[in-house]
């Protein structure tokens, strides 16, 4: 059966009271969200979505995509948003780390998407059903949009919700657990099974009462501005890691391996990880995994050389830069995103080298079903464009938003130490440990 169409409008507004999107954050739900530096789009509701599982998630989310996109019927959009990526009718998307989570993948599309990019403020509003009015949907979602292009809140929700109190317990496993795993996992480096494995754990946080997504996403935001912070699903967080951004034939990523804690200065992070023969060999065959997974789809790519050094609050990370043109297929069309991310996921920054080895030992000593945390996160327009990252630095929300299980890992090499790897994936739970009120 064919899919019925997607009707879709874009109008340039002024957010509410003139703010930036966001200070909008915490009066609002949202169903996706995409911001750095101030800039990205939060979707609203759910007009259409599609899930997968198993080895070929990839494959059926980005068909969904790209027959969907095909029958959107937009209105004819203002001159000045014809450009901006994310603009339009978007899905967002997460996909799982492993096929054989018991996690769904998805890809969401809102009936509502705020943006703020470029200096430019909108709102997309799509639906299924031609007759639904642009002003009901809004209202469905507690706004309202003035002749003058100025967007307001409905129910005036002017102050953010209360936190409720918050508390920290164990998740899968002890951390004697992890200890173990990476001992295990250095053991196997040297008797030369594989040369580097990635290795995470996870942590409960409970509340009281439900957590509003959108004070935390704000938090985050407010507190990781370098960093992508995201919503898909009920998947959140703040990663520093870009899988493949895409950008009609451009493509970018950003590698990072190598870690050191956020507490030192900027001289002695350099000096600890620009100078350190382990972090630059951990650094490398991540990004060498990247360049040779990207290969086949891509004719020209390059790699920044040498790495920099990412300061964030809580860490400093070896970051390279790669940059790229997607090649184009037989029928002279080029790959969507999603299969881009497939061949691009796993890098050797979340699951390791030799990747099947990795893989395998990961599942072995982990034993944790790690959902979506190193999967892809971001969000496809429908003109193709993507941002698609790596969910790191954050958690799945579970039922009625009263928790949240976060994740955290550790790339291990030859000479690595269980106890400094314990404490660099506490450094790595920073992020939404602080936002949450938790103190580890
Ligand atoms: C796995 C995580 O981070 C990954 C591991 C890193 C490392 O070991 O140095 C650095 C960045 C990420 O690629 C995480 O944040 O949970």
């Amino acid at each position: 059966m064919e899919a019925p169409p997607l009707h879709s409008v874009v109008r340039e507004v002024t957010l509410p009271d003139g703010v930036r999107l966001p200070e909008l954050l915490p009066r609002l739900t949202p169903t996706g969200c995409w911001i750095r530096r101030g800039e990205g789009i939060v979707g609203l509701g759910v007009a259409d979505g599609a899930t997968a599982s198993g080895s070929q998630r990839f494959v059926e989310l980005s068909r969904w995509w790209e027959e969907r996109r095909a029958v959107v019927e937009e209105a004819p959009r203002p001159a000045a948003l014809e450009q901006i990526p994310g603009c339009g009718p978007t899905v967002f998307t997460s996909v799982t780390y492993s096929s054989d989570s018991a996690h769904a993948s998805h890809l969401t599309l809102p009936e509502v998407i705020l943006g703020d990019v470029a200096g430019h403020t909108w709102v997309t509003v799509t639906t299924v059903d031609a007759d639904d009015a642009v002003a009901a949907v809004l209202a469905r979602h507690g706004l309202a949009l003035g002749a003058d292009g100025a967007l307001t809140l409905v129910d005036d929700a002017r102050d953010s919700p209360e936190f409720p109190a918050t508390r920290l317990r164990a998740g899968a496993h002890p951390t004697e657990h992890y200890l173990d795993a990476v001992a295990a996992g250095v053991e196997a480096i040297e008797e030369r099974r594989l040369e580097k494995l990635v290795l995470g754990r996870d942590a409960v946080v409970e509340a009281e009462a439900p957590m509003p997504r959108g004070v935390i996403l704000a938090g985050l935001v407010r507190d990781y501005t370098d960093c992508w912070t995201y919503l898909a699903g009920d998947l959140l967080g703040t990663t520093p890691e870009m899988l493949v951004t895409v950008r009609g034939r451009d493509l970018a990523a950003r590698v990072l391996a190598g870690t050191v804690d956020g507490s030192l200065s900027a001289a002695e992070a350099r000096e600890q990880l620009l100078d350190d023969v382990k972090q630059r060999s951990e650094h490398e065959i991540a990004v060498q995994s990247l360049l040779a997974q990207l290969a086949p789809v891509v004719e020209l790519i390059s790699a920044q050389n040498p790495p920099a050094v990412l300061a964030l609050p809580n860490v400093h990370h070896l970051s390279t830069d790669v940059t790229g043109r997607l090649s184009r297929t037989a029928d002279g069309t080029l790959p969507p995103a999603l299969t881009v991310a497939e061949r691009a996921h796993p890098t050797a920054a979340i699951c390791g080298t030799p990747t099947a080895t990795a893989a395998e030992l990961i599942a072995a000593l982990e034993q944790l079903d790690r959902g979506p945390f190193t999967g892809p996160v971001g969000w496809i327009d429908a003109h193709g464009n993507a941002d698609v990252g790596i969910a790191l630095r954050g958690g799945l929300l579970g039922a009625h938003d009263r928790s949240v299980r976060l994740f955290a890992g550790c790339g291990i090499v030859a000479g690595s130490d269980p106890e400094s790897e314990l404490a660099e994936t506490r450094a790595k739970l920073r992020p939404m440990l602080g936002v949450l009120g938790v103190e580890d």
